[in-house]
């Protein structure tokens, strides 16, 4: 046994400084976050366990020795490997019912796609190959958890530029030494951050060559002294039980402000050194892309199913499942699922070798599916509210009413068609916390903007597309 999961709490004991309610707090024993982390941990332990290991790691010959890695860290060399990629990205995210967005699989796919397209960097900085293989066998074989975080504190987006960096609280170089760079500023939004062991810093925006401080490719240890993770409130607490919010007691995977004040990043962690035109590459790297976003509509999916089963079980369960409006919606929510497992299998079939050999999911049906997911989500909760309706808040406060004075009352008055009271509770508690709880805000939100703009990511696919052959059909008429 390898004991990943304890491995893993144990590494988060290291002096970060995570900020919550006013104090610096230790995750590893604040209620707000050890729900959570007891999920990562078995999530990690399934590499231990005979019945999980084959779907979430593949083995290979690390330093000297066969050692079992996260399937996340293959880079896929056949249509096999990426299939291989799926099933862990699916294991995980079923047994996080997809509300685990950022379990690390995301940065670390984004990271294994910088490694296999390492050599493309050489006209651009000779010494990344070397820092980001030495970075990747390292997050490889210690099983870091890792996050990617790159836009900057929303304080002014009408205006940009390092004249502003300061004023902007835009990351950036202050000085250098020979130890590696000084960094100042704040970056936002780092999902995960108190979970993670690193965390990968870079630009969103393209800087010229006149705004070279900003623009630099960082690993960042979370420990860093300096570096401070500023918590929204937490959806957890010791107040929160399991059975009254399922969701919110396990899967709270935090978000955080970075605030940098003067914190140290050593020259090996310093990928690329104020280099607009790499970093943009670097952001917009075709293999780190497709690898990361293949997870993320993965993930999406198995989360529009979830709603989809929560759906079809709220209906039943008050006898709503009878009228045709509501069948159209449980259908609607079949359909999204269906289309993005669709996707998924497209970009799978359709994927082709790279020039390195590593064979990458076809970016056109990751990239629908990623941007469809921005207007389904939100619509998927719209859905649910129109089928479950006033449902949602006739629950008891806590599903322990059950066992007191009245609960032979609440027995009789919270039943449903063909479910006792209690479990039908259990069930609208579950779809509340998905919809209706902090939680559940937070995630319509995440599934608009978790990739950047959606109107401007929907644009994009506009701009990107080879328009060409869109011109030939008309050809017919004009
Ligand atoms: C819950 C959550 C978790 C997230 N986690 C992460 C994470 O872990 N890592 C990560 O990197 N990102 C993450 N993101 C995404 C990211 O942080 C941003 O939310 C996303 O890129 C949108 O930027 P913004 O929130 O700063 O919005 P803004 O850019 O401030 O946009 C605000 C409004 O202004 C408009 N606007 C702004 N600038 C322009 C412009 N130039 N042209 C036209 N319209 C404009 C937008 O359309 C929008 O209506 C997360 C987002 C959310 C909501």
């Amino acid at each position: 046994m390898n004991n990943y999961g304890d491995h893993y709490i144990n590494s988060l004991k290291d002096e970060r400084s995570v900020w919550l309610n006013g104090k610096v707090t230790d995750v590893t024993t604040d209620p707000h976050f050890t729900g959570t982390l007891s999920t990562i941990s078995s999530l990690f332990n399934m590499m231990d366990s005979a019945e999980h290991q084959d779907k979430i790691s593949v083995v290979q010959h690390v330093r000297n020795q066969q050692q079992r890695v996260h399937t996340s860290f293959l880079v896929p060399h056949s249509q096999d490997d990426l299939l291989k990629r799926r099933i862990a990205f699916e294991a995980w995210s079923r047994a996080t019912s997809g509300v685990m967005s950022r379990l690390s699989d995301y940065a670390r796919s984004r990271l294994t796609g910088w490694y296999g397209n390492r050599l493309t960097y050489d006209t651009f900085d000779k010494h990344f190959a070397e820092k980001i293989k030495t970075y990747y066998e390292k997050a490889r074989d210690e099983n870091r958890f890792l996050t990617v975080v790159q836009r900057d504190p929303q304080i002014n987006r009408g205006v940009s530029g390092e004249v502003l960096a300061e004023d902007l609280g835009l990351l950036r170089i202050t000085r250098k030494t020979s130890e590696g760079v000084y960094v100042s500023g704040g970056k936002m939004i780092a999902t995960a951050a108190p979970y993670s062991n690193d965390l990968i810093v870079f630009p969103v925006a393209k800087w010229g060559e006149n705004e070279k401080a900003l623009a630099s490719a960082l690993i960042v240890p979370a420990n860093s002294k300096g570096l401070h993770m500023i918590c929204r409130a937490g959806f957890n607490s010791e107040n929160v039980a399991r059975a009254d919010y399922p969701l919110s007691s396990a899967f709270d995977e935090m978000d955080a402000v970075l605030i940098f004040d003067d914190v140290l990043i050593p020259w090996e962690r310093v990928l690329l050194y104020e280099n607009p035109n790499a970093v943009w590459q670097f952001k917009n790297d075709p293999v780190a892309n497709a690898l990361a976003y293949h997870q993320a509509i993965v993930r999406l999916q198995v989360k529009l199913e979830f709603t989809a089963a929560i759906g079809y079980a709220i209906a039943e369960s008050i006898g709503a499942n009878q009228y045709l409006h509501v069948q159209e919606k449980l259908g609607e929510l079949l359909m999204q699922s269906e289309t993005i497992k669709g996707l998924v299998i497209a970009s799978e079939s359709a994927g082709k070798f790279n020039d390195q050999g590593i064979f990458l999911p076809h970016f056109s049906f990751i990239e629908t599916a990623r941007n469809l997911g921005t207007s389904y989500y939100p619509r998927a909760i719209e859905l649910l509210q129109l089928i479950g309706a006033g449902g949602f808040i006739q629950t008891p406060s806590v599903i322990a009413d059950f066992d007191g004075p009245i609960g032979h009352l609440l027995e009789k008055y919270y039943r449903g068609k063909n479910i006792d009271a209690v479990e039908k509770t259990k069930l609208f508690k579950l779809a509340w916390d998905l919809i209706g709880s902090s939680l559940g805000s937070r995630h319509e939100l995440y599934e608009r903007f978790y990739a950047g703009d959606p109107i401007r990511n929907k644009a994009a696919q506009y701009a990107g597309y080879d328009k060409a052959d869109l011109r030939k059909i008309l050809n017919l008429y004009l």
